[in-house]
């Protein structure tokens, strides 16, 4: 089976941890435990997040007295897709001594004139308390929001329309090519006015884009792996009630909240329209069973579907 696989930022970072090179590539060679189980199956093609590393190299640029101005977030995105696409690269080659793997740094495409630019919703970045993250806005003219019990910076997050690298992509998988791409959402770009690629200041959500380059490269299962078990419903409250099997139908019918589970939510209900195939939601250590359909929060056109792995 193919199998895209959208890794969560817990892979990288638990919560509380610094984020110091060696605490994520640690983390890493944990985590791709699981993953290197799933390659040995099944063609495999991995993505993942860099919300909290955009952030600290964002940060960094800005402090840095050497520059005339700070890196845009294009470039920033770029540079998690190396840092993190090399940790990966190495994790997974020496947990799979002898195979082919591949971090590339890849475009997403956006809409110049996709409203999000308007109104930035994705959290990048550390956790504040309110005064601090409003002096830093001051500051650096950062717009900040509340994420839970905490303030962050957040940044536009135009809506993915197509992995600018897909064809590549898929000649990667041809060749039996462990191939991991579209990290961070992917490096986002829009079509100028000479027909031509060129950045913008964004961070696309890396969901998202798993979802559409899962449809591009016609995957069978679309996964995307977290720290929680299960999507449920009324999420932390006493009436919690973790989904097993649903469909893009029913979760349509429920809300989910927009920093977290609500894009995870949209990118598995649009695959599963777009494809009638099955996307999934759940733990990283968890990865093969929810293949199985014994874990994690199954997502198919109807409640009948078979399993992806059953057909
Ligand atoms: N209805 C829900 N069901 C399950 N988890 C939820 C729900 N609503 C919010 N969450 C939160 O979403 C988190 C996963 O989203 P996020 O942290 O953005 O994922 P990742 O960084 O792993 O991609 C979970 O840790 C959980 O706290
Ligand atoms: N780009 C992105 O969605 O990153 P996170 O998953 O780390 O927020």
């Amino acid at each position: 089976m193919r199998v895209l696989v959208a890794l969560g930022g817990n892979a990288l970072l638990r919560r509380g941890e610094r984020p110091d090179a060696d605490t994520q590539q640690e983390n890493l060679r944990l985590s791709v435990t699981s993953l290197a189980k799933l390659a040995e199956r099944h063609e495999l093609i991995i993505t993942h997040g860099n919300g909290p590393q955009v952030g600290v190299l964002a940060l960094e640029s800005t402090q840095d007295p050497n520059l005339t101005r700070p890196y845009p977030l294009d470039t920033i995105v770029a540079e998690t897709q190396g840092m993190i696409g090399y940790w990966m690269l190495q994790a997974l080659q020496n947990a799979l001594p002898g195979r082919q793997v591949a971090a590339l740094v890849t475009q997403t495409l956006v809409s110049a004139v996709d409203p999000a630019f308007e109104d930035p919703t994705k959290f990048v970045g550390e956790v504040y308390d309110q005064d601090e993250a409003e002096k830093l806005a001051r500051e650096y003219g950062w717009t900040v929001k509340q994420d839970g019990r905490h303030w962050r910076r957040v940044v536009p997050s135009p809506a993915p329309q197509r992995v600018v690298e897909t064809r590549l992509i898929r000649r990667l998988i041809r060749d039996d090519i462990l191939t991991i791409c579209a990290g961070g959402g992917g490096v986002p770009v829009i079509r100028n006015d000479k027909g031509q690629l060129q950045g913008v200041e964004a961070v696309i959500d890396k969901d998202l884009t798993g979802s559409v380059l899962a449809e591009a490269l016609e995957a069978d299962v679309f996964m995307m792996l977290t720290d929680v078990p299960r999507v449920a419903r009324h999420f932390g409250t006493p009436r919690q009630e973790e989904i097993a099997h649903t469909t893009p139908y029913q979760l349509r019918a429920e809300e989910f909240p927009a920093g977290s589970m609500g894009p995870k939510v949209e990118a598995a209900c649009r695959f599963v329209e777009t494809t009638g195939d099955m996307a999934a939601i759940g733990r990283l250590d968890e990865a093969g069973q929810i293949l199985e359909g014994e874990a994690g929060t199954i997502v198919t056109p109807n409640a009948t579907w078979p399993l992806a792995s059953t057909l």
